[in-house]
């Protein structure tokens, strides 16, 4: 099977002063579609970097990227702005959630940003949140909700924002929660 994520050879530098900072040198990784991938490293060996790059934030000097069949390493900023929007799913360590936001809306805000209208957005917004056990917290605004909470909701925005990976249309014609993700989310990951 053809990994969705493909890394090869990839390096990073950063240039300080008059020094050169290798932050990565020459990593190779393949992750396929529906693996769960730890990375764990000390402080400073470069996780950060990678993963910039694999959220195609940022892109490397040296090496190869090639995400779902597309080569990552040599596109222009816009090119990688929509491709984080329609294949990369963030939950931030602070969250990142909108201050004066409900729960929903939080969820709501990147697909309106992907310009799905009012009826497109609601079936995804709901059943993100009740993916994460969170449908009757979603009037609520983040400080009225538990820090757990809160990353609950960051997780449904994420979840809602990459459909194709977390539902399955069902025979009626509905998205459906995969069971696998939704079971995994309930267990708290
Ligand atoms: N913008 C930058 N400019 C210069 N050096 C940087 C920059 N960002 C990271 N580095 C350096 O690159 C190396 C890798 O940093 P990175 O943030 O990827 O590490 P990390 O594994 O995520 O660390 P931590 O677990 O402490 O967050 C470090 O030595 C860091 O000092």
């Amino acid at each position: 099977m053809t990994a969705l994520i493909q890394i090869e050879h990839v390096s990073k530098f950063y240039h300080m002063g008059g020094e050169t900072i290798r932050a990565l040198d020459d990593i190779s990784l393949e992750i396929a579609q529906g693996e769960f991938v730890a990375i764990m490293g000390p402080s400073g060996s470069g996780k950060s970097t990678l993963m910039n790059i694999i959220g195609c934030l940022d892109v490397s000097d040296e090496g190869l990227y090639v995400l779902d069949g597309k080569q990552i390493h040599s596109l222009k900023d816009s090119q990688l702005a929509e491709i984080r929007n329609r294949k990369i799913g963030f939950v931030f360590q602070n969250f990142n959630l909108l201050p004066r936001l409900s729960a929903y809306e939080n969820v709501e805000l990147s697909l309106i940003y992907r310009g799905l209208s009012r009826k497109q957005r609601e079936p995804l917004v709901l059943q993100a949140l009740e993916a994460v056990d969170l449908l009757d917290r979603r009037k609520h605004f983040p400080s009225e909700l538990s820090g757990g909470q809160q990353q609950r909701v960051a997780i449904a925005r994420t979840l809602a924002g990459i459909r194709r990976l977390f539902w399955r249309m069902s025979r009626r014609g509905r998205w459906i929660p995969r069971r696998a993700w939704r079971s995994w989310i309930l267990s708290g990951g």
